[in-house]
């Protein structure tokens, strides 16, 4: 029995091959490589193609006895999900919606979905629990939650079992192994930040000073992706012996807002952080901080390596091992 990881070589799947890896799963991945790296992977089983491609998906469940899908692959930006938002429809719940119709064709009843804390929308309660009501301010948040209703669905007509994983802000990079985030265009805040204090770019730019928050900037719950990458480590176990649908959120349960990530950053590179301001980005809620509780109790998760200084720490040991990604 294997794991297929769609999206595997992009940032959080390729962190989460490695933990699998390294608890003796078989792993196999799919990515098409338009945002992936095949480097991040160190050998693993690589099929380059589409999550939408039945063909190539059915040849992969057989050949590998897949008994298990971990779903990262997606488009992920909420300010450009708000520009194009028929291109997430597309990329995310279409093409989300074939792969299910050929994983429910093959029999395959084990799936754990990338869900994401953008499916909350404004917070009315913070922390946000999951029982918090679901209202996306963005197509990024509402196509990962039109997936999680699907995954209902699916459940109730295919005896499909599934847990949705919905994670606050993923940053960092991993403590031994040369990985790391290299997003291309690279719009995510830790990883620029550290580029413009490292020198690899000019400035920072803050989007947004008047939000309700102690210094005016958004705040955000930031957790490791090693963290991230054991959570789904045990949401696979889980699904071995747990029935039905769940969903977790992640994250590490501490808001930091966008001018205190500069100020970490400043401390542990010992560097001033170019900073601009500039106008709010469209689809932005002001403050978004997890409630784990539930993945601490039932999925047994422990958060390691997610204090604010570890998470810069490890992003800046990447940023200046490796100042053109992967390509370095
Ligand atoms: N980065 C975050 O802070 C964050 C937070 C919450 C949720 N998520 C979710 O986690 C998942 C992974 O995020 P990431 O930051 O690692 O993104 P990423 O872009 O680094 O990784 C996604 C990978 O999927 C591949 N891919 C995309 N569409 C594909 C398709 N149709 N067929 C085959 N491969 C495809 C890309 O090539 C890429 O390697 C996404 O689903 C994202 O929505 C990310
Ligand atoms: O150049 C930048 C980039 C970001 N920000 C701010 O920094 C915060 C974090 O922004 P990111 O782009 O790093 O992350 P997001 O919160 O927008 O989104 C991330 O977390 C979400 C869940 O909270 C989604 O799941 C999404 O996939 C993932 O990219 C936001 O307030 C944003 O406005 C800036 O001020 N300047």
């Amino acid at each position: 029995m294997a794991v297929l990881v769609t999206g595997g070589a992009g940032y959080i799947g390729s962190h989460t091959v490695a933990e699998l890896n390294e608890h003796g799963f078989e792993v196999i991945v799919l990515d098409h490589l338009l945002n992936g790296h095949r480097q991040a992977l160190f050998g693993t089983t690589l099929y380059e193609g589409d999550i939408a491609d039945h063909k190539l998906i059915a040849e992969i469940i057989k050949k590998h006895a897949i008994d298990t899908v971990v779903h990262f692959a997606a488009m992920s930006l909420v300010g450009e999900s708000v520009q194009k938002p028929l291109d997430y429809y597309e990329a995310n719940v279409c093409k989300t919606r074939a792969l299910l119709q050929t994983l429910a064709e093959l029999g395959v009843q084990r799936f754990v979905f990338s869900s994401t804390a953008a499916v909350y929308g404004e917070p009315v309660q913070v922390p946000i629990s999951e029982q918090h009501q679901t209202s996306p301010t963005n197509p990024y948040g509402d196509t990962k939650l039109s997936i999680e209703h699907m995954l209902r669905w699916c459940y109730n007509a295919y005896g499909m079992h599934s847990i949705s994983l919905r994670y606050f802000n993923a940053a960092g990079a991993h403590l031994t192994l040369p990985i790391g985030e290299d997003h291309r265009p690279e719009t995510h805040l830790i990883p620029l930040v550290v580029q413009a204090a490292l020198g690899q770019r000019e400035h920072v730019t803050v989007f947004g000073e008047d939000y309700e928050t102690r210094d005016g900037t958004c705040v955000r719950d930031y957790v490791h992706v090693m963290d991230l990458a054991s959570a789904h480590r045990l949401a696979v176990e889980r699904l071995r012996h747990q029935q039905g649908v769940d969903v977790f959120n992640l994250g590490n349960g501490k808001g930091f807002s966008v001018k205190e990530v500069i100020d970490v950053v400043s401390r542990v590179t010992g560097r001033t952080v170019p900073t601009i301001y500039g106008a709010r980005r469209a689809g932005d809620p002001a403050v978004l901080v997890a409630s784990s509780a539930k993945a601490k109790e039932q999925l047994n998760w422990v958060l390691r390596h997610s204090d604010l200084e570890t998470i810069v720490s490890s992003a800046v040991n990447w940023h200046s091992r490796h100042p053109g990604g992967f390509n370095e």
